[in-house]
């Protein structure tokens, strides 16, 4: 797992060969080890230089072995024996060195990096701290605040900046282990002791307790309940103040809170979760390794609203060519003059030149006969949607890729008025569309393998975390959204207030409450829709008593209050009052809690009180409980996959794993036993009753998460 070579005469050259990023497993660190104490001993070596196989030098520690035993050398007297060593050692860092990695490559006496290398401490990103004596090497290298923002944050460094930073000590375009060679012979013989940085004070300024205490604020706001970036500043705090030893006593006592944490656990599902959904699976047998996506040079997006607009953005960016087509001229100029400022906004901050020319603004349906893929982003109208797909159907090649941005109708009555359903799938993309890293690919039943592949890869293009969902209404993310937000109706029914509701929400994790989201997302689109479902409005049916439709229980609250003008952020009011019209800062209002009161006075409630323990149970166990019924159903392939769409679409906490990786977590038995408690105080509400899924998971003994794919019953699997 490493490999030993003399070159040039007098310098051993370490490779580590462990696939792809040459994480550090056991047999790599005794690889390292073995062949370390070779050199040193070898009194023909002069020099070392480490590199990695294939162009990586190191991921950083083996996260797979995380959930093992640990066994074989541990990390930190390895890299320390490198750096005590009296010979100079030389990271040669192609490709990445991340954690691990770099701690490996801080323990060299000199660092060479490749001009396209990585580097970066990404611990705090998998609920852990750079534990190789990264949070004491770091600081005495950088300083202070650098080392701070690097390990709170877990960015991953250019290599220019990296030799702005200190972080290495040369940048090369040639090869770097070549490179790393020569620069090794030449330093031998030169002083050794200031290049091992645990000898090293840390370069603290005079006002390093302000610093430490203004990033230890800023990391519990952003943090949000994660545990990992608070010990990050605490082991930095330890490098500013302490000697090395102790500095490292530290470290290691924090990483062993970490190490065993949930916080970690789910960050860690998280990032295999990330990469497996990408290995999607169809019910017919096709998956995406038999199934070649399509290339897609050029696109187009029909609707310029908000989601054309981010689309066409995001489309841009990745240096897609695009037809943006409106059907005015007015909103033509309009939707062009929105998209050229956000791709100008966007460029500048890259300082890059926004690629305006990629982009063709047109009226006409017609220019879009050579267009490899179609995204529809117009009105969410099942009337106007076909109308649309029935003209791409007649003015696009035949080989080309229909795509609807529907948040959660038919794919299938989409594709059933085109010549080709096999070439209509679902492309879900999030608002605002070019930042939000979730894209929901709606397989629909006629959808061919090469559709879903070239949607899927498309994503990828596109920078985001794309999953394979079945076709059904609200798909996976809106569809365990509404028991949720109908929970949440209820409490207020019951005796709650939109900001104990979205504070209990908050302190669970989540950025926003559920009632400050709705605000932001604009109180009017759940309203038509509801209008639309003769759930409020001219079309209820009058036999039904006021707070029932359709034989459940029912809350006509949101319906109120967008009765009374109130829309939410974008006027201003709405379950919240705002500065001013679109403005952020939301205020309790009491002609809410009035209306709220005068509500319940008229349907005879008597108010309760509701605590934040009950306010996450019942909403967060209702969403959880639909996305047990959704993996019956064959909606979602696995539990990752919905957890995936929570953390990247909807503001799910990482550090919580997503909702089912949660309901793990909680223990599948007090979820049930919660939800039976529930369901029997509620018995009009269906949502509450907990799936099939979710009991027979429980009478298994409650299996883990990574099996529960082998109790899923899918007769009509829909992906
Ligand atoms: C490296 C990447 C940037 C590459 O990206 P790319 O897009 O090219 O490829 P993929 O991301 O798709 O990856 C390909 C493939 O490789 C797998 N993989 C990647 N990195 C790792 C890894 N580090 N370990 C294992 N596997 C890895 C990936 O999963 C893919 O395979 P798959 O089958 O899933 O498709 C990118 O991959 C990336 O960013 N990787 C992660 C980089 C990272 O985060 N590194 C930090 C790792 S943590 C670390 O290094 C910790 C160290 O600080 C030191 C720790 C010391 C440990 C001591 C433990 C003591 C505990 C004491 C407490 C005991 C208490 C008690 O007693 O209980």
């Amino acid at each position: 797992m490493a490999r030993y070579a003399q070159v040039h005469g007098s310098v051993a050259l370490i490779t580590l060969t462990n696939p792809p990023v040459n994480a550090l497993s056991a047999a790599v660190r005794h690889g390292i080890t073995e062949t370390v104490t070779r050199a040193l001993r070898d009194p023909e070596v002069k020099s070392v230089v480490i590199c990695g196989e294939n162009g990586v030098f190191c991921g950083g520690a083996d996260i797979r072995e995380f959930a093992k035993p640990m066994g074989g050398p541990p990390l930190v007297p390895m890299i320390a024996a490198i750096e005590e060593g009296d010979k100079p050692v030389v990271a040669a860092i192609e490709g990445v060195a991340l954690g691990g990695g770099l701690e490996l490559a801080l323990g060299c006496h000199y660092r060479i990096a490749h001009t396209k290398a990585l580097v970066g401490l990404p611990e705090v990103t998998l609920g852990l701290l750079p534990a190789a004596g990264g949070t004491q090497r770091l600081p005495r290298l950088i300083g202070i605040a650098p080392a701070l923002d690097l390990i709170t944050t877990g960015r991953h460094v250019a290599a220019q900046q990296a030799l702005k930073l200190g972080i290495v000590d040369q940048v090369t375009d040639q090869s770097t282990v070549d490179v790393a060679i020569q620069f090794a012979k030449q330093v031998v013989g030169q002083p050794l002791l200031p290049r091992k940085l645990s000898t090293q004070p840390t370069p603290c300024p005079p006002d390093v307790d302000i610093l430490l205490e203004e990033a230890m604020t800023q990391v519990k706001r952003r943090a949000r309940g994660a545990i990992a970036p608070v010990a990050c500043v605490m082991a930095v705090r330890a490098a500013a103040t302490l000697p090395y030893r102790a500095g490292m006593q530290k470290e290691q006592e924090l990483m062993a809170t970490l190490f065993r944490s949930s916080q970690a656990h789910a960050l860690q599902y998280c990032f295999f979760a990330q990469r497996a959904v990408g290995r999607w699976k169809l019910s017919s047998g096709a998956h995406s390794g038999n199934s070649k996506p399509r290339p897609v040079s050029k696109a187009a997006v029909i609707g310029l609203g908000t989601m054309g607009r981010g689309i066409t953005v995001a489309l841009v960016k990745a240096g897609i060519a695009v037809v943006a087509v409106e059907t005015s001229d007015k909103q033509l100029q309009m939707g062009k003059q929105i998209v050229s400022e956000m791709l100008k906004r966007e460029a500048q901050k890259r300082n890059e030149t926004p690629r305006l020319d990629l982009i063709r603004f047109t009226t006409s349906m017609l220019e879009l006969k050579d267009s490899d893929l179609v995204i529809e982003a117009v009105f969410e109208d099942m009337p106007l949607k076909k109308q649309v797909f029935k003209e791409l159907s007649s003015v696009c090649k035949a080989d080309a890729f229909l795509c609807t941005n529907t948040s959660g109708l038919d794919v299938d009555e989409l594709a059933a008025v085109t010549k080709t359903p096999e070439l209509v799938v679902g492309m879900h993309f999030f608002a605002p569309a070019h930042v939000m890293k979730l894209l929901e690919v709606v397989c629909g039943s006629r959808s061919s393998p090469e559709a879903v592949a070239t949607a899927m890869y498309l994503g990828k293009r596109l920078g985001k975390v794309s999953v394979a969902v079945g076709n059904c209404p609200g798909f996976v993310g809106n569809r365990m959204l509404r028991p949720y937000l109908e929970e949440a109706n209820f409490l207020l029914e019951e005796g709650a207030t939109p900001e104990l509701v979205d504070g209990a929400l908050e302190e669970f994790g989540f950025a926003m409450g559920v009632f400050r989201m709705s605000d932001l997302s604009g109180l009017d689109v759940g309203w038509r829709i509801r209008k639309e479902s003769g759930l409020t409005g001219p079309d209820v049916d009058p036999s039904d008593p006021p707070r029932r439709r359709q034989g459940q229980r029912y809350s006509p609250l949101p319906d109120l209050v967008c009765e009374q003008g109130r829309l939410g952020q974008k006027n201003g009011r709405g379950w919240y009052l705002y500065d001013k019209p679109g403005g952020r800062v939301a205020t309790p209002d009491p002609k809410i809690h009035q209306l709220l009161e005068e509500y319940r006075l008229k349907h005879g409630i008597r108010p309760r009180r509701v605590d934040r323990q009950e306010v996450v149970e019942r909403c967060l166990f209702a969403l959880i409980n639909e996305g047990f019924r959704i993996l019956d159903d064959g909606i979602a392939a696995g539990p990752e996959d919905i957890d995936m769409i929570y953390v990247f679409g909807y503001g799910w906490p990482r550090h919580r794993g997503g909702p089912m990786f949660y309901a793990g977590m909680v223990g599948l038995p007090k979820v049930l036993e919660r939800l039976e408690h529930y369901w029997q105080a509620h018995p009009d509400v269906p949502h509450l009753e907990p799936s099939a899924l979710l009991r027979r998971l429980v009478d298994s003994g409650s299996p883990p998460i990574d099996t529960w794919r082998d109790f899923l019953q899918r007769p009509h699997s829909q992906l």
